[in-house]
């Protein structure tokens, strides 16, 4: 399969474009590097790709067709803060009946432990709550990942353990992955291409 943004436009305010005939493609098996300058726009592409953000101008194509913005959405994003990406007042075992992913298998894959799913998410540490995040985002239709910083909070081993996860996860269901991170490291390791945003938002 293949994901692409092209020509996309985006501006937060009238007259001002953070993005200006960006263009990026993934294609299924593939983990893309992107990298900018903070500022630059890379969680707004991101976001756009994911379908929470609609273009000014340009379209988000899955093997050239526009994704219905009903239904299940095969972009799904991970974010940096899995605290304001999960609903405070949920225990963790309806977090993941919500992503209707809830099975014995996904949670062993996640290294998720039964006792954490009666807890509320103020009651795990960011490494276990990016868990849920990542397990949530992996629905059976889940074709490409977009991951926003998802460990940048995290200390090494947890970096280490989640990013292990998530790349057999890539490997296993032969995702299409999109890596944001400012670690240069990181995106070495985990990436096979490279994509460089230009700074068109301050042309
Ligand atoms: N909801 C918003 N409303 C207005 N401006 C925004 C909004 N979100 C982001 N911006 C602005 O858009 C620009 C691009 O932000 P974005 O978060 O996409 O950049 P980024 O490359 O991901 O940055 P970083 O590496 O620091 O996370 C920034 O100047 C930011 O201040």
């Amino acid at each position: 399969m293949l994901l692409e943004g092209r020509n996309i436009t985006f501006g937060y305010r009238k007259g001002e474009f953070i993005l200006q005939n960006s263009n990026i493609s993934v294609t299924s098996g593939e983990r893309v590097g992107l990298i900018a300058k903070s500022g630059y726009g890379k969680s707004t592409l991101a976001k756009i790709l994911a379908g929470y953000l609609n273009p000014t101008t340009g379209k988000v194509l899955l093997d050239g067709k526009p994704i219905p913005p009903k239904g299940y959405q095969p972009v799904q994003l991970i974010y940096q803060h899995p605290e304001k990406a999960i609903n405070p007042r949920w225990k963790m075992k309806e977090v993941l009946e919500e992503g209707n992913v809830f099975n014995e298998e996904m949670m062993k894959e996640m290294g998720i432990e039964k006792h954490w799913l009666s807890r509320y998410p103020t009651e795990l540490s960011l490494g276990e709550l990016q868990r849920f995040s990542i397990a949530r985002a992996m629905g059976k239709e889940t074709k490409f990942l977009i991951a926003d910083e998802i460990t940048t909070m995290l200390d090494v081993i947890s970096q280490a353990q989640i990013w292990n996860i998530v790349l057999n996860q890539v490997e296993k269901r032969n995702l299409g992955l999109l890596v944001i991170t400012h670690n240069i490291h990181l995106a070495d390791r985990v990436c096979t291409r490279m994509v460089y945003l230009e700074d068109h938002g301050k042309k």
